[in-house]
């Protein structure tokens, strides 16, 4: 039924659990490794539409979409794959860039600049209701584009190479990307906010 949270004491009341909502099995794959027992979520497979514009008004509106859909509180994320030559760009396009021209088309956007440095940032966003201002938080990492090293079952893993590694995240135990990742670091700042907001869930025991 109605899926307000409301404040008792000191901690906030969901009526829930948080969905994650995503279309992108990966991500998911990621968000569950990264997130284990710390934050109680279920997840729900939706392609939410996007808006054009900056990453955190993109995340923020596909929580609110979220957060309709399900009447409850969401937890969404937008991802961008930033080139620093390109002043950003594709950035939150990335997915169409990808789908289009391949990472051999990707490195090739670099060839007419010295600069290969990019950046990958998760905006993830936490609506605790359909009616609630989305609350974001951003993880980046730096490092560069470089031709396709490593399995390819993950978007442009093959040709992110974070700073400092000598392996792309494709090439990168998934437990070592996950410590580093745009993903981690926007999850750490999750969690922490759930560690100080003290969010408890109602458990529903009658039908
Ligand atoms: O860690 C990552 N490593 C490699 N590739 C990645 C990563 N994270 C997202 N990606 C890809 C998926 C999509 O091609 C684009 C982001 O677009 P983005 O809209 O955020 O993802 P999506 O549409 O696949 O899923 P969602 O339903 O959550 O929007 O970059
Ligand atoms: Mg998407």
């Amino acid at each position: 039924m109605a899926a307000a949270a409301r404040t008792v004491g000191s901690g906030v009341v969901l009526p829930r659990p948080v969905t994650f909502v995503t279309g992108n099995a990966k991500k998911l794959e990621e968000v569950r490794a990264i997130l284990g027992q710390s934050i109680p979520f279920q997840s729900l497979k939706l392609d939410l539409p996007e808006l054009q514009g900056e990453p955190e008004d993109i995340s923020k509106e596909k929580a609110r979409i979220a957060a309709k859909e399900v009447n409850g509180p969401v937890l969404v994320e937008d991802t961008c794959l930033c080139f620093n030559a390109l002043k950003g760009l594709p950035g939150p396009y990335i997915k169409w860039f990808l789908q289009k021209i391949g990472h051999e088309g990707l490195n090739n956007l670099l060839l007419a600049y010295e600069d290969k440095t990019a950046y990958a940032m998760c905006v993830f966003s936490l609506a605790i209701g359909p009616n609630s201002e989305p609350l974001t938080f951003v993880g980046k990492t730096l490092g560069r584009i470089v031709p396709a090293r490593g399995p390819n079952d993950f978007g442009w893993d093959p040709i992110f190479q974070p700073h400092g590694y000598d392996q792309t995240y494709a090439e990168m135990p998934k437990e070592e990307k996950n410590k580093i990742s745009h993903r981690g670091k926007a999850l750490e700042l999750v969690k922490s906010h759930f560690a100080e907001a003290r969010y408890t869930f109602q458990t529903e025991t009658t039908a």
